[in-house]
């Protein structure tokens, strides 16, 4: 039975003996191999497949880790701006560890399955009139000024818990890939991934390093451009994210590895999208498929290595947007009465 995130690699973690662990069955994702990618790409594609995790993106396992230090430290409440996966953590978790949960959303930026799962776990829902940089700001000053745990990925806690997805990959392959790909919003995520990459290096348990490629919406692509954006935009929402707040990590994770973070289309994230869902078989939300998007491209490039080893994260459930994934396709149905034949000639038997 799967312990979950933090019982899982305990070792690895800062939580002392006596401490309350929580969990909800995070982590323990699926590593799938992708040949159609592979194919594309001429390299060996794993796809890490996040929005398997408990409230259906990667953000739980930072999210069991900052909740149980708050938890530990006898705190009532927690805080978070989100542009959306980070708000449903937040709420579930939050109720698991009885603690009050109060999140600041961009208003009218947020896909409707997040919201729904914010809704259903009693979180205190705030839509700010502004996006979700105008959001962390607030979210930084109660934390400053009230008795409330801000759980935004500023929170060292958040990134202890997302480095373990790193630990998976390497055990699942039984060695750190040779290159990782992943979306970038507010850059957690991809710094987390290196922290953890280079603490199993350091352990001995691996014996090389990935480049780390990160992929942001060219709307939103604050590294891109080389500083913070005011009004990022993109169909992705959960990277319309114009200033970072994992700035310098990220950006030790881009050059420590040798890697990149680039930008890729609202089209490119689409197109990513359905080829996630029509030819491996994975749904995931637009931005879990900036990743994939910006693979093809540096393969378009002539970039990717041939044969490398490349693992993938796909960052979010479909199910969290299902919106925008209906919005492009043809939706007329095929209506026929209760009739066999009438099947059978539909489906061309
Ligand atoms: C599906 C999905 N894919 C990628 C990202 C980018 O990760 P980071 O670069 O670590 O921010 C997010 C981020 C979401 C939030 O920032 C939030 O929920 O507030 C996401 O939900």
């Amino acid at each position: 039975q799967w312990r979950g995130v933090l019982a899982e690699y305990r070792e690895q973690l800062p939580f002392a003996e006596g401490d309350t662990l929580l969990s909800l069955g995070e982590g323990g994702t699926p590593l799938v191999p992708a040949p159609a990618l592979s194919a594309r790409v001429g390299a060996e594609v794993h796809v890490k497949v996040e929005g398997q995790n408990p409230t259906g993106s990667f953000k739980d396992r930072g999210m069991v880790s900052a909740m149980s230090r708050a938890l530990n430290d006898g705190a009532t409440a927690v805080v978070c701006a989100s542009t959306g996966n980070t708000s449903a953590s937040a709420a579930a978790y939050a109720t698991a560890a009885g603690l009050t949960c109060a999140v600041l959303l961009p208003q009218g930026k947020i896909a409707a399955g997040k919201l729904a799962q914010a809704v259903v776990h009693g979180a205190q829902l705030i839509q700010v009139e502004g996006n979700f940089d105008d959001c962390l700001e607030i979210a930084r000053k109660l934390d400053a000024e009230h008795p409330v745990e801000l759980v935004n990925s500023l929170n060292p806690y958040r990134l202890q818990g997302q480095k373990t997805a790193a630990f998976e990959v390497s055990d699942a392959l039984g060695r750190a890939p040779d290159i990782h790909v992943l979306p970038v919003g507010n850059a957690g995520n991809i710094s987390a991934y290196w922290m953890g990459y280079r603490e199993y290096h350091e352990a001995g348990l691996t014996d090389s390093l990935p480049a780390m490629w990160g992929f942001q919406a060219a709307g939103a692509a604050p590294f891109v451009a080389g500083h913070p954006i005011s009004d990022p935009e993109t169909v992705a929402t959960a990277i319309r994210i114009g200033a970072p707040a994992s700035w310098s990590l990220a950006v030790e994770a881009r050059d420590g590895s040798g890697g990149l973070i680039d930008a890729v289309s609202d089209q490119q994230i689409l197109d990513a999208q359905r080829l996630l869902a029509a030819e491996v078989g994975v749904f995931v939300e637009p931005a879990s498929a900036a990743g994939v998007a910006g693979l093809l491209q540096q393969s378009e490039r002539g970039q990717v290595p041939a044969g490398a080893t490349i693992a993938v994260t796909v960052t979010g459930n479909g199910l969290k947007d299902i919106d925008t994934a209906l919005s492009q396709r043809d939706l007329t149905p095929t209506v026929i009465p209760i009739d066999i034949a009438a099947a059978a000639e539909v489906i061309g038997l």
